[in-house]
């Protein structure tokens, strides 16, 4: 994927503004706010059983995450989800957690098997869990010394007939047989939290304005892991810090140019 078309993709998302609708964890609710708008995108957060199928229905792309889930909760994944199959609105899942506990585990695989999931982005960790393989956790995090995270995407794909994304030190996107590997970013991510989750509801965002214009999901997700590691090397500068970090994280998802795209996104196929 050529790095003009990336920035094709992050303008196109700017101009069609889509609306993102997050059943996420407490934890990342206003960062996640705050970076999709950052973006250009709009987001809105709808937990209630009684209105998430509507909001489902009306949002460009449905982002469920599990990163505080409780029982209440799963059961508006479920009705939100099923809602935007039933529409035609791109469903990405976001498995916080999944393997540290086997109520992350089963909730994981049981909105995989209950929703039409679309893409599917996680931990190295989290994406093992979640198809049985093993993987060192710890909560929400991955262990180090895992296994191939480019062959565990791609068979994740093939088990569950969706895009796969992995990050970590690489970002891997892979539909199961077309697989990307996104280089770049910076170790800070992992010292702020909701840098995942918010980089799944950016998937979503990509995942809106792909549908709108009959591109391929895999392009979109690529594109937004791209700009994603674009944004936070220069952010991060000489000496990051968090907490700087963050507010200069925002601050380039924002004003990210098309140039800087195309500069400095190093996207390879494998
Ligand atoms: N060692 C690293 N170097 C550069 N970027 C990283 C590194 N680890 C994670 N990232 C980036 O941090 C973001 C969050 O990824 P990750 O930490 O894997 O997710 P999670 O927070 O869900 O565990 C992604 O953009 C990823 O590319
Ligand atoms: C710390 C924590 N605990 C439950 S959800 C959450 C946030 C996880 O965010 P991320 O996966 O983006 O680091
Ligand atoms: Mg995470």
């Amino acid at each position: 994927m050529e790095n003009q078309a990336i920035a094709a993709l992050w303008q196109q998302v700017r101009e069609t503004n889509p609306l993102v609708h997050n059943i996420t964890n407490v934890v990342v609710t206003n960062f996640t706010a705050n970076g999709l708008l950052a973006l250009g995108a709009s987001p809105v957060m709808a937990y209630a059983k009684e209105e998430v199928a509507d909001m489902a229905a009306i949002a460009g792309a449905l982002v469920l995450n599990i990163g505080t889930l409780s029982a209440g909760e799963v059961e508006a994944m479920l009705l939100a989800g099923q809602s935007a199959n039933a529409h035609g609105v791109p469903v990405v899942f976001d498995p916080v957690g999944a393997g540290a506990t086997a109520f992350r585990t089963d909730t994981s695989r049981r909105l995989l098997r209950e929703v039409k999931v679309d893409v599917l982005r996680g931990n190295a960790a989290e994406i093992a869990h979640v198809v049985g393989e093993s993987w060192t956790i710890k909560g929400v995090d991955a262990g180090s010394g895992g296994g191939d995270a480019v062959a565990l995407a791609q068979r994740a794909a093939q088990q569950l007939g969706c895009i796969v994304v992995i990050t970590g030190e690489e970002d891997v996107a892979t539909d199961g047989d077309t697989t990307y590997v996104v280089a770049g970013g910076h170790p800070i991510l992992t010292r702020v939290t909701g840098t995942g989750c918010l980089l799944t509801s950016v998937i979503g965002a990509f995942a809106a304005a792909a549908r709108g214009a009959s591109r391929p999901l895999l392009e979109g997700a690529v594109a937004a892991l791209a700009g994603y590691s674009v944004a936070a090397e220069q952010a991060a500068g000489e000496r990051p810090a968090p907490g700087s970090f963050a507010v200069r994280f925002l601050d380039r998802l924002a004003e990210l140019s098309g140039a800087d795209i195309e500069r400095g996104a190093r996207v390879r196929r494998v």
